[in-house]
């Protein structure tokens, strides 16, 4: 009788699993079937075990696949779960997807989402964002974006970051006085200020983040929970490659109904300002820029509140990201600290000023050169993804080609690049002099750096990022020496140096005033 019951437990286990079993392999044969070498897939788990077991982060598997491939070929069959992928190891074909064969690839994995489910039916405001979007949208947000980001306004805009700046050292004054030793959370410092930051840039008023108030910033808070939402994207993407009909069934919101009412009505408030000429930023920021946009029949309000609002949520995590790896870095290593006070610190006595101007703050070279290292160890885009827009052939040899259908998605391993030995010597480790020799300037055009992309779709905000992280950074080491603390040594770099910087989480520095 047991033995009955046992063998039909196994009977209809193997009915319910080998339909699964199938489903998941289904496709393995995918890429051999082309005549592409790809990496042996795990049944369940793809080329990418970590997907699923989550135990650390999915670029040091691509990066694994990277090295072992790098010499051999110039890209290999990869599975995202079930799903076929392309791993672009060859960097020149990397180069001929992002740039200069741009037309075969415009799509990026975020507008190809956006685009299936029907733009402007749900998240209204996230369709004027250029990263989200494609065609003629894309073209429009862009070039709308890109016109109020021009290296003129940058200038204009400059002195408002040195207002941002001035109120960060107020803050961090205030926030030292009672510490002992002064430790601090160096990721909420970070955030406050890039709220700041970008809420003068964009629509032009002070959002509250670095003042003395002990009541939670709804601004900051609004900010931060838009970008939890997009980053929990990952996952449902992670659901709808297992089972594409997933995406039908549950059609997920980039941004809640909640953060848009309160964007919309922090636009509209700060419009008026505008309109009653109580503007505190003496109309140089984005909004009223826009604005005479609106004027000349432009835009809509509703435009005006999506620009805005993908401006700040397309830039904030990546500043903070690069500003708190950067600080992460001087923390731990005081010769580049010292070295770089020193530059900013004979520069100011040179020009006889405390705040840096934009000609001065561009011309620090030491200073450029550690963003640049920055963003090379720890990219906060560590690999871009382009998608088919139409079918295409690529040669992998004199003799061999490989055609790849609409739709197939090409990942290009940044990080990877960013640590490969033959072109960064000692990749692991932060030395910004590398750039003496080399200018990051032309390891971007021989496109083997790439911390802001390339081509028609490389980062829009690259400038303004610069100047930001600058600013800050100049301020800070001019003032303050900045050391890891016993709670870092014992427990948060291992975070930061698993590479996945948990931007909710603490990052405590002692920060010693000079
Ligand atoms: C240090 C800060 C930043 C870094 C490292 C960074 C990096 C990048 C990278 C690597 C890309 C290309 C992605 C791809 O090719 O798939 C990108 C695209 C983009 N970035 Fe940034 N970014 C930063 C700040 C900003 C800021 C402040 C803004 C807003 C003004 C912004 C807006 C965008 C947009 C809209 C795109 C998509 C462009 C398009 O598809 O046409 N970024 N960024």
């Amino acid at each position: 009788m047991l033995e009955c019951l046992f063998f039909q437990i196994v009977f209809f286990l193997h009915i319910i699993l080998l339909p699964i079993y199938l489903y998941l392999t289904w496709n393995f044969n995918y890429w051999r079937k082309r005549g592409l070498h790809n990496a042996l897939p795990l049944t369940l788990f793809g080329s990418f075990p970590s997907i699923l077991t989550r135990n650390r982060n999915l670029l040091y598997e691509i990066d694994r696949l990277y090295r072992r491939y790098k010499h051999r070929r110039r890209m290999v069959g990869i599975f995202f779960v079930r799903q076929p992928q392309i791993l672009v190891v060859d960097m020149r074909l990397a180069h001929e997807i992002l740039d200069t064969n741009f037309g075969a690839y415009e799509l990026t994995a975020a507008c190809s989402w956006m685009r299936h489910r029907r733009l402007n039916k749900l998240d209204k405001l996230a369709a004027y964002s250029a990263l989200w979007s494609s065609g003629e949208h894309w073209k429009l947000n862009r070039s709308v974006a890109c016109a109020a980001l021009t290296p003129t306004r940058l200038k204009q805009t400059h002195e408002l970051w040195q207002g941002s700046c001035k109120r960060l050292m107020q803050f961090l004054e205030y926030k030292c006085k009672g510490a002992s030793p002064e430790a601090l959370d160096a990721i909420d410092l970070v955030k406050r200020f890039v709220a700041d930051a970008l809420c003068i840039t964009i629509w032009g008023v002070d959002a509250g983040t670095l003042t003395r108030s002990k009541k939670p910033n709804l601004f900051l808070q609004m900010t931060e929970r838009a970008v939890r939402q997009t980053r929990s994207l990952r996952r449902y993407s992670l659901l709808s490659a297992v089972m594409p009909v997933f995406s039908k069934l549950w059609p997920f919101r980039l941004i809640s109904n909640a953060v848009e009412n309160y964007f919309a009505q922090f636009t509209n408030d700060a419009l008026e300002c505008h309109r009653e000429l109580r503007n505190p930023s003496g109309m140089r920021d984005v909004l009223s820029y826009l604005y005479t946009q609106q004027h000349t029949g432009h835009l809509s309000d509703e435009a005006l509140t999506g620009l805005c609002m993908a401006m700040l949520l397309d830039g904030f995590e990546e500043i903070c990201s690069t500003l708190v790896y950067s600080i992460y870095y001087f923390a731990r290593d005081s010769r580049v600290q010292s070295k770089l006070r020193v530059e900013v610190l004979q520069t100011q006595q040179r020009e006889h000023c405390t705040a840096f101007g934009f000609e001065t703050l561009k011309s620090l070279s030491y200073l450029d050169h550690c963003v640049f290292e920055t963003l090379r160890l720890s990219p906060t885009v560590q690999y871009c993804r382009r998608i088919c827009s139409r079918a295409n052939v690529i040669q992998l040899s004199k003799r061999k080609s490989v055609q790849l259908e609409e739709g197939t998605v090409l990942c290009i391993p940044v990080y990877s690049y960013h640590h490969d030995a033959v072109i960064f010597c000692e990749p692991n480790s932060f030395i910004p002099e590398r750039f003496d020799n080399t200018a990051p300037k032309e390891l971007m055009e021989r496109r083997v750096f790439l911390p802001f992309g390339t081509g028609p779709r490389s980062c829009l905000g690259k400038d303004m990022s610069l100047l930001v992280v600058k600013a800050a950074i100049a301020s800070l080491v001019s003032e303050y020496t900045i050391r890891i603390c016993s709670q870092t040594q014992h427990g948060y770099s291992q975070t930061v140096d698993s590479f996945l910087l948990n931007m909710n989480g603490k990052l405590m520095l002692e920060f010693k005033k000079l």
